[in-house]
């Protein structure tokens, strides 16, 4: 398997109130992020986890990979630091998948169809007709060229600026009933909406 994966989680989180790191903060019987692992693991490989050290992510027995940079740089950060690491230990690896640790709801398919083309292109996920710049299949060689980008104070734009670098194929993910697969956590009312589509847990 030459693709890698990468579950963005080193955000502040601050509109969830900043005490546990937003991916860990529980969803029915799990966590945000423990609901997104078994949709990546074992359809990429090496899976990391890209968030601060010693923020109770290790037990979750992925390899946690934090920012090189200190401060707050916004996703990209956490793409360059995946790639970074990617580069020294496994350098065969040619795409890296990324998707934010908020998005309890990714689709069961997200890796194969994210997948099914993997060129020079950036496949990145769109639902809704909205782009989720976070959720998307990355290059390596585009992943090296990256630090010039992370300045930009808007963080989706700064990483959609990096990824119109080159092409962009858009992959359209269909709602299932009313539920985007994308929706993302980041407030409270937020986790009370998405709590609504468990109703057995
Ligand atoms: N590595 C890294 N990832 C970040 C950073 N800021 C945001 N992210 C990630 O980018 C994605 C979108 O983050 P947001 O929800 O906009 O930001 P957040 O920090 O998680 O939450 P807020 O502080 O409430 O905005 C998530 O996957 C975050 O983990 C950062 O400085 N470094």
């Amino acid at each position: 398997m030459t693709i890698a994966g990468v579950i963005l989680a080193g955000g502040e989180g601050t509109r969830m109130g900043g005490l546990v790191a937003k991916p860990l903060t529980p969803l029915g019987k799990s966590t945000l992020i423990e609901r997104i692992i078994p949709q990546m693991q074992g359809q990429v490989s090496p899976l990391l986890i890209n968030a601060a050290l010693h923020n109770g992510f290790e037990r979750l027995g992925l390899p946690v990979v934090p920012d090189m940079l200190t401060g707050h740089h916004g996703p990209l950060a956490g793409l360059s630091a995946a790639a970074a690491h990617l580069e020294r230990n496994f350098p065969r690896i040619t795409h890296l998948l990324s998707v934010a640790g908020d998005t309890p709801f990714l689709p069961i398919d997200y890796v194969s169809r994210m997948c099914a083309r993997s060129g020079t292109a950036v496949n990145m996920a769109s639902s809704n007709g909205r782009a989720h710049p976070t959720a998307a299949l990355w290059p390596m060689a585009l992943l090296s060229q990256l630090e010039k980008y992370l300045s930009q104070p808007d963080a989706k734009l700064q990483v959609m600026a990096f990824a119109r670098r080159t092409t962009i194929h858009m992959v359209e993910f269909q709602p299932f009933a009313d539920l985007d697969p994308f929706f993302n956590v980041n407030t409270p009312d937020d986790l009370r909406n998405a709590q609504r589509f468990l109703p057995d847990e």
